[in-house]
């Protein structure tokens, strides 16, 4: 029997998580401020954008979407993020990737107090989430969300194999390093990796973030595997699909998230959850 790992109700129980502490919060004076910048006006950047503003209304995060041309400078930009840096009604900030051409995401988001930095793109962050630091900070909300997924499983991770094909900033190197740090033996395939069926057949645990529709069949996947799939793609009739030929692997696989309603509803969870959580740092911060 093949898990299908419903990504839509998992978001729901941790939203309805997010929803009990922004309402404790709120009962102390207290409301979560995130805001998030877009540039430009990128179809899908604006729909992920309004779906962002829709769920934290919805927990009762007070949700800033500043929306700003294409045409803004890098130092108008980085004038904005200063400027919620320093309001201490927000408590998270994110940029929404990709920028346009011009704009250099990586010093933006640099930018961006480490506090602040819900996405966990922040180099602060990152360092802190590869060197397994102990303490309180953000990470990046898509892998943290598959953690999500993977411990609703109760599986026992440690010293289990791993594949992460992918090596994005956003999804395959932190992901990589969750696993690690969840004990995983972990190896990430990327577009140079020979051989890919022979180390995804290895994989306990297969992540797959490549953007390519369909790498992954079948005989790609160990029988009983876990299979996580990240890709958003469209396929020849425009339908979105995964990375993953959910139908070929599905009775191979022991869990398989599909596409939609697998990781991406679990990436807005996770982002509303660590608003609240540097939301609750912060005061615990400010209260020592
Ligand atoms: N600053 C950031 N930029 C981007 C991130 C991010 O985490 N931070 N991730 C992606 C976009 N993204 C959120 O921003 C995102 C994409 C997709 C989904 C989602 O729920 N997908 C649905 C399907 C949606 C559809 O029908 O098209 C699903 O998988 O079921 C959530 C968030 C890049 N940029
Ligand atoms: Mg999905």
């Amino acid at each position: 029997m093949t898990t299908i790992i419903d990504g839509k109700q998992l978001a729901k129980e941790v939203n309805a998580q997010t929803k009990d502490r922004v309402a404790a919060l709120t009962q102390r004076g207290i409301t979560p401020g995130l805001a998030v910048i877009i540039v430009g006006d990128d179809l899908a950047s604006a729909i992920y954008v309004r779906n962002k503003h829709k769920k934290a209304t919805q927990l009762g995060i007070n949700s800033i979407v500043r929306q700003l041309p294409a045409t803004v400078s890098q130092a108008e930009l980085v004038a904005i993020v200063q400027a919620y840096n320093a309001d201490p009604a927000i408590h998270g900030i994110l940029v929404q990737s990709p920028l346009p051409v011009g704009l250099d995401e990586q010093a933006i988001v640099a930018t961006i107090d480490p506090a602040k930095d819900v996405d966990g793109f922040h180099p602060l962050n990152v360092g802190r989430l590869f060197a397994n630091l102990p303490g309180k900070y953000p990470v990046s909300c898509t892998p943290r969300g598959i953690m999500t997924m993977l411990d609703s499983l109760n599986l026992h991770l440690r010293g289990k194999r791993a594949v992460v094909v992918g090596r994005s900033r956003i999804v395959g190197r932190p992901m990589a390093a969750m696993l690690i740090n969840a004990d995983m033996t972990v190896s990430v395939a990327h577009v140079y990796t020979k051989d890919l069926s022979e180390l995804t057949r290895e994989a306990d645990v297969l992540v797959v973030a490549t953007g390519v529709t369909h790498l992954i069949k079948r005989n790609d996947v160990k029988p009983g595997a876990i299979v996580i799939d990240v890709g958003m793609d469209r396929d020849e009739n425009g339908k979105l699909t995964g990375d993953v030929d959910f139908d070929g692997v599905f009775d191979r696989a022991g869990a398989i998230t599909p596409v939609p309603g697998g990781v991406g509803p679990m990436t807005i969870a996770t982002l509303m959850q660590q608003t609240v959580d540097l939301c609750e740092w912060s005061e615990q911060l400010g209260n020592d």
